[in-house]
């Protein structure tokens, strides 16, 4: 770890948006291609670190706020809505991203739960889409009558343009405090961990709002020789319905998720995966302890 200079400034960031609009491309274009980066330190802190970006005066923490469901609004997405809002208090600043100049139904949804009472900056995103740039300014005067934004960037995020921009305009809202994190911490979890959450985020994001978010993950076995691994992982789901949406159609979607999840594997790895998925419905999974060991719960 560096030495920190007396201004440096190091705190937690937020990124909010509907789906679709860039808020995974600019975050893997801030921190890298890393995902679900956790430390021993982190775990004590009430935030999942998705990625770390440190610069000579400030440290850029990324936390995950999984789960901001603008799409149904059942009662379990009104519930994971709460405990989004709940970790967006407790960060320094809040990211909340538009595809360029479109302002739509479901944006104003993510509007209504963004906190009054601290820092939001309005991202622009897909700045090299938006060809007459003469309608940003009137746009985003318009979009200072929605929300007290903090500042407006636009930017985007695929080619990095204005990033550092944004970057600059986080930094002024962030608390002067030495970093929180070394470099050597910052992957701290092993290979096998970060699979389990490659293939649950899969499954969340593939399988609609049927399979809810008690689905996990276990790692039966993940062997490595050479560059290749072999990774076997059950999903494990609450009723025998969730298992059927999960396989699909002659295995179609659970072969859907086996492909997203390997090849974001093995960008990740930097290697050849062969992935092997199965699922499996809960006997009441606090009943069993092998399980519940496997989920880390000793
Ligand atoms: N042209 C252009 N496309 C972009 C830009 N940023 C993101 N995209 C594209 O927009 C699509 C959605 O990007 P994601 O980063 O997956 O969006 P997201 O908000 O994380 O979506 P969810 O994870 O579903 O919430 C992808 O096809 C990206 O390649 C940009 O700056 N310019």
């Amino acid at each position: 770890m560096h030495t920190a200079a007396p201004d440096f400034r190091t705190g937690y960031i937020a990124i909010v948006g509907r789906p679709n609009v860039g808020k995974s491309t600019l975050t893997n274009h801030i921190v890298g291609a890393k995902v679900s980066i956790t430390s021993r330190k982190a775990q004590t802190t009430r935030h999942r670190i998705h990625g770390i970006h440190t610069t000579p005066d400030a440290q850029f923490i990324f936390v995950d706020t999984p789960g901001f469901q603008t799409k149904y609004s059942n009662a379990l997405n009104r519930g994971m809505n709460k405990t989004v809002v709940d970790a967006l208090r407790s960060t320094d600043v809040v990211l909340f991203v538009l595809d360029g100049t479109h302002f739509d139904a479901r944006d104003r949804q993510v509007v209504a739960l963004l906190p009054r009472d601290m820092p939001v900056i309005l991202v622009l995103n897909k700045l090299d889409l938006i060809k007459d740039k003469d309608q940003l300014l009137p746009f985003i005067a318009q979009m200072s009558e929605v929300f007290p934004f903090a500042a407006v960037v636009p930017l985007s995020a695929c080619d990095g343009d204005n990033v550092p921009g944004l970057l600059g305009e986080i930094r002024k809202h962030l608390p002067e405090a030495p970093p929180m994190f070394g470099e050597d911490e910052i992957t701290d979890k092993s290979e096998r961990f970060l699979a389990a959450e490659i293939v649950r985020e899969k499954v969340f994001r593939l399988s609609g709002e049927e399979v809810p978010y008690s689905a996990s993950v276990i790692i039966e076995k993940f062997e490595q020789e050479g560059e290749m691994r072999r990774i076997f992982a059950g999903i494990l789901v609450d009723k025998p319905n969730q298992k059927g949406i999960l396989i699909g159609h002659q295995g179609a979607k659970l072969k859907e998720i086996g492909t997203a999840a390997r090849l974001d594997m093995e960008k990740l790895f930097g290697g050849k995966v062969y992935l092997e998925l199965w699922v499996k419905v809960k006997g009441g999974w606090a009943d069993s302890e092998r399980i519940l060991k496997q989920l880390g719960y000793e």
